[in-house]
């Protein structure tokens, strides 16, 4: 069987991911620049989709939009490069706008971000130690050689009992 590049993996269901981004959507309830409301949020696709519209259900926020950013190619990292950005209209410098996504690993995705829009608030689901300086806000810690696996990589099946039948 394929050895996986990180030992440990941290397996988050949808159940779980609703839990947690819900989490990170009170945690800033109340907390934007304009009387405490946010005028928009911004998801980096594709992870931080889902988390950011539970988010922007919660706090009620309409204006949504979507900044993507590949670094990666399975688990494997290369150069991040901006391939989409949001409407710099709407979100100007930042201000009053929340920017979502699913984790934060070594930071290079929200370090092209944040350049995009620097006075914009930065918040993941779940962060790892090395990137969790360039999160303002976020819910789960979990350590650097865990792999997050998102519920949308993954399907039910199978497993073998512990003892075995036969
Ligand atoms: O902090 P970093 O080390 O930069 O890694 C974090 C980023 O990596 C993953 O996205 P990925 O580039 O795999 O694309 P995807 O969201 O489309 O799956 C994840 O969703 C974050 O956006
Ligand atoms: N799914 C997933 N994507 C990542 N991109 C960078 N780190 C991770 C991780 O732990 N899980
Ligand atoms: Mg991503």
């Amino acid at each position: 069987m394929d050895k996986l590049p990180h030992e440990k993996g941290f397996h988050v269901s949808w159940d779980q991911l609703h839990r947690d981004a819900r989490a990170l959507a009170w945690r800033l309830d109340g907390h934007g620049p304009d009387d405490g409301a946010w005028k928009a949020v911004v998801a980096i696709t594709r992870g931080g989709m889902a988390p950011a519209m539970i988010v922007a259900r919660e706090l009620d926020i309409r204006h949504v939009d979507t900044i993507s950013v590949k670094s990666y190619n399975h688990q494997t990292q290369s150069e991040p490069k901006v391939i989409k950005s949001p409407d710099m209209d709407l979100v100007g410098d930042g201000t009053g706008v929340l920017i979502i996504d699913d984790l934060v690993d070594t930071g290079r995705t929200l370090e092209v971000v944040r350049a995009h829009m620097p006075k914009a608030h930065v918040a993941t689901v779940y962060a790892k130690p090395q990137g969790r300086g360039q999160v303002d806000s976020f819910i789960t810690e979990v350590s650097q050689d865990t792999w997050i696996f998102f519920p949308w990589d993954m399907a039910l099946q199978y497993v073998q009992p512990y003892r075995g039948t036969d």
